[in-house]
């Protein structure tokens, strides 16, 4: 493969039921316009692998002879995909990676590392990644699937499993291609490494981009992943709380949750799967009209008081959902794993734009960031030979990368 190309993979808005995803009930969500991008170039040293993740403020430069290779799961000219991580390569890469001591970095290098050992061969000359996001990292937008998408895509490309993509911009198909298979079950593996125990929605979403219902399978069933073509346009406005936080903490507490109160917790996710499939079957309606609209809101409300019960809202997302309240504009959920992070307000239809500032500007006074962005973006893609320094592009903003580098010539998988 030639150097230098760009992968991009997008973020998503969960809109119904994050954390029941993980117990095998449905929840819906959508890609978002805000994307996370990584450039691959060559090294004169091509023995070096270079890592430059500076939204996270992590560098990092392997030499490659210095990889676990011995743990490289079997391969006979194809990766190896095992139901679970290999309990070999992560014992190796964590005696690899013991000098890392922050968990954000460590997970990072760790996802980077074990997709590129299980994925290139160790004759594949090195090259420098360097990752840039639009998204908020770790607030509840699926920045972890967004860059285990492109880390994935990046590797198979750099060792031929899969081809260049063909498909442009504005073209649609209706079959799915075998590589986007591909990356959905690599970038899984991926996710497993920043995550513990993902359901899959959100690296599913950023492999493929609109808007899906998914439904993970006990074991080793597939899981269920249904196209919503025609999804609605919805009013939303995303706030981003600005309180860190970690979708594997996140979940691990909610599953204590569920061991602990066993019965009550079934009710729970019962609760969210019946409530996702309500909104599933008013999403699909052909015309959304607005008694449909109110049952949404209301469902909204009510997803977000069984995460509550979860465990899993913020007292800056509660600051989110009053003043929203106060001004009676909307219902608002977390999204994502919570505990911090995002929140969207789904707005009633008849509010008046001066009223929807009123709310950007009280959200902004209290420390919050809104965004605007559209729902049902492209999934993976790749532009090839971009003439883009690395050095610029790790300093590029967000409305410079969208400008300078989402403005290319495009392809998608
Ligand atoms: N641009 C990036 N550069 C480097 N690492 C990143 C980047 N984006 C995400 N990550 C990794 O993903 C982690 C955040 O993943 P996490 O799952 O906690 O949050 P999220 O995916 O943004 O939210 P959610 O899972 O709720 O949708 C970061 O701590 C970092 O390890
Ligand atoms: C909290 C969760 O349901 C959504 C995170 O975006 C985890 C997952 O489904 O993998
Ligand atoms: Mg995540």
């Amino acid at each position: 493969m030639d150097l230098p190309f760009v992968v991009s993979a997008p973020g998503k808005v969960i809109i119904f039921g994050e954390h029941a995803a993980v117990y095998n009930k449905p929840a819906i969500a959508a890609a978002l316009s805000l994307r996370t991008y990584l450039l691959v170039t060559p090294n004169e040293d091509s023995e070096l692998i270079r890592l430059e993740f500076p939204d996270i403020h992590f560098n990092k430069s392997w030499r490659k002879d210095h990889f676990p290779w011995d743990q490289k799961p079997n391969y006979n000219g194809k990766p190896s995909l095992s139901q679970e991580l290999e309990p070999e390569l992560v014992d190796a890469l964590s005696l690899f990676l013991a000098d890392i001591t922050s968990p954000f970095h460590y997970s990072s290098a760790y996802t980077f590392l074990y997709l590129y050992i299980s994925l290139v061969s160790k004759t594949v000359p090195g090259a420098t990644f360097s990752v840039r996001s639009t998204l908020p990292i770790g607030a509840g937008l699926g920045s972890s699937a967004s860059i285990s998408v492109c880390l994935a895509t990046a590797f198979a490309l750099l060792d031929g499993h899969i081809s260049k993509p063909t498909i442009g911009r504005d073209e649609r198909t209706l079959s799915e291609s075998a590589d986007c298979q591909f990356i959905e079950a690599w970038s899984f593996q991926g996710e497993k490494c920043l995550h513990g125990n993902p359901s899959g929605i959100d690296n599913a979403v950023a492999t493929h981009g609109g808007a899906v219902m998914f439904q993970r399978k006990e074991g080793s069933m597939p899981s269920v992943r249904t196209s919503m073509r025609n999804f609605p346009s919805l009013r939303l406005l995303l706030t981003n709380t600005k309180t860190a936080r970690r979708t594997a903490t996140l979940v691990a507490n909610v599953s204590t949750l569920v061991t602990e109160f066993a019965k009550t917790s079934e009710f729970i996710l019962n609760a969210i799967d019946s409530l996702t499939r309500e909104a599933y079957i008013l999403m699909t309606k052909p015309v959304l009209d607005a008694e449909a609209r109110r049952r949404l809101r209301e469902l909204i409300r009510i997803n977000h008081g069984l995460l509550i019960s979860l465990g899993v809202s913020h007292p800056s997302l509660e600051k989110i959902r009053m003043t929203a309240d106060l001004l009676a504009l909307g219902e608002t959920k977390l999204t994502g794993a919570g505990g911090g992070g995002c929140a969207i307000t789904l707005l009633k239809e008849s509010v008046e734009e001066s009223k929807v500032l009123e709310l950007v500007e009280e959200l902004e006074n209290e420390g919050f960031e809104t965004f605007e962005t559209t729902l049902g973006g492209k999934g993976v893609g790749a532009t090839f030979n971009p003439t883009l320094d690395p050095s610029e592009f790790i300093k590029m903003d967000r409305i410079q990368i969208e400008h300078n580098v989402w403005s290319s010539d495009w392809k998608f998988w």
